[in-house]
């Protein structure tokens, strides 16, 4: 069996959402997991925060439009007037459902709730077209398996035991169909996997199941070795290691949502990166071993704050940086890049909810510099100690940016390197032209 991944570009369209029913109506067993229509996500987003700011108005005309569009890709996806009416009496259900929470006060729990109808929605129309064409399948519920635990992280063990039980049932057909990105919490509340999470559902799903591959099918022929939004000429990247891959995802490969490869190299199970609209391209595979490169990628992350304690106690001294650590670790706030100096720790975070109250614990410990608004550049590739003047190389490329951190070591696969969000492209551009492409 296999998992295949359709993010909201693949099925953007009623038109998609057939090319997509094609793909996937061979006689393979197979979990197809799919995301929202592109751009429903956001406009859902859009509907909590008029919600939440109690604008009726807004909140009204947004459902609206929404619901147009919808009706449009029913008329345009189904043939016969028997699935045009059960498409939009579903769909109608669904906006009636979303006006319901106007005029009321309106909570973070049923946020997620509202964010979730994405989902339900594309899987439904993908499930009913299916009936259409006389291709048997069964629909199942990602808030019937998929959870997270108290600390928001995957319940690995519910997930595989109530997977199973539900495939157990004799009824399955060899098509399943499921949301990607929604799941209950620990309460058994309807939550999500963060955005992008559709891939992250993928290969949890593959992990709990141990199946042969999972594929990620996606707009572009595989990872590619830079951002195409922001270089031009990338090109797609044939092979990656597990460890390559989460360097590019983590560090800003919008392509894959970052933790999506850590159940699959959990369990040893290949990702294969497919295009949609190029299904003959071989796209991207990620395994345990990759051949190595000198450099095979680049990927750059915004939003990266900077902070810096300087103290002169930090001389000599021994728990200085595990009492730093301690406070990033009591506001629950992630580290990506660290620097040392005999008198200086230099680290970076990519959330500033809670940097005011970071700031003012750290105080007791040195003076604080911050600096907002940079990029991390991950430069992929052979990073061992053996190759070198590799760090070399991409210094030189980057020589007329400023650099403010550097890391390098910790990683046998990447660089880490911190520079102005401004300086980005600039930088991406630089590294492609001089590493990438040569
Ligand atoms: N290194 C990269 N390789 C390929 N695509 C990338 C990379 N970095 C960013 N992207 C962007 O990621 C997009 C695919 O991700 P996404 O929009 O989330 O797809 P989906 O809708 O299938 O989930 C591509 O169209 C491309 O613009
Ligand atoms: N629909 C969700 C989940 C997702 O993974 O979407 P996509 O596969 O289109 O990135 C989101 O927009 O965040």
């Amino acid at each position: 069996m296999n998992v295949l991944k359709f993010g909201g570009t693949s099925v953007g369209s009623a038109q998609r959402i057939q090319e997509v029913a094609k793909l996937i109506s061979d006689d393979q067993p197979k979990i197809v997991v799919l995301s929202a229509m592109s751009g429903t996500t956001n406009t859902l987003v859009d509907i909590t925060n008029h919600l939440y700011r109690n604008d009726r108005q807004e909140a009204l005309t947004t459902i609206q439009n929404l619901e147009l569009d919808y009706l449009m890709t029913i008329s345009d996806l189904y043939s016969t007037e028997e699935f045009k009416h059960r498409g939009q009496e579903f769909v109608q259900t669904i906006f009636t459902y979303l006006r319901s929470f106007i005029n009321k006060d309106f909570y973070p729990l049923q946020e997620k709730a509202v964010v979730a109808q994405g989902e339900i929605i594309s899987t439904t129309l993908m499930y009913y077209y299916l009936q259409e064409q006389g291709i048997p399948s069964t629909l199942l519920s990602a808030l019937d398996f998929m959870r997270i635990d108290k600390d928001c992280e995957p319940d690995y063990f519910y997930i595989e035991q109530n997977l199973k039980r539900l495939l157990s049932n004799p009824a399955t057909e060899r098509i399943i169909i499921t949301q990607g990105f929604i799941c209950r919490n620990a309460y058994g509340e309807i939550d999500n996997l963060k955005r992008g999470g559709s891939d992250y559902s993928a290969a949890l799903i593959g992990a709990a199941l141990n199946v042969e591959e999972i594929q990620i099918w996606t707009d572009i022929d595989g990872v590619h070795n830079s951002d195409p939004r922001y270089v031009k000429n990338t090109k797609a990247i044939r092979s990656l290691s597990f460890d390559e891959a989460a360097e590019l995802a983590y560090f800003g490969a919008k392509i894959l949502h970052p933790s999506s490869i850590q159940p699959a190299k959990k369990a040893n199970i290949p990702v294969r990166m497919k295009n949609t609209m190029n299904p003959s391209d071989e796209g991207t595979l990620i395994t345990k071993e990759s051949p190595i490169k000198d450099f095979k990628a680049v990927a750059a992350k915004d939003g990266i704050t900077a902070i810096k304690v300087k103290s002169s106690n930090m001389l000599l001294a021994y728990g200085f940086v595990r009492k730093v650590f301690e406070i990033f670790e009591s506001w629950k706030t992630p580290i990506d890049m660290i620097a040392t100096s005999e008198v200086a720790i230099s680290l970076t975070i990519d959330s500033t909810c809670h940097l005011e109250d970071i700031k003012k614990d750290l105080t007791k410990y040195g003076t604080i510099e911050v600096e907002e608004s940079l990029s991390i550049i991950c430069i992929v590739g052979d990073c061992s100690i053996n190759n070198s003047g590799l760090a070399a190389r991409a210094l030189t490329a980057l020589k007329d940016i400023p650099l403010h951190m550097i890391s390098y070591g910790a990683s046998e696969h990447s660089i880490s390197l911190l520079v102005k969000q401004t300086d980005k492209q600039k930088a991406l551009e630089a590294l492609s032209e001089r590493l990438l492409n040569q």
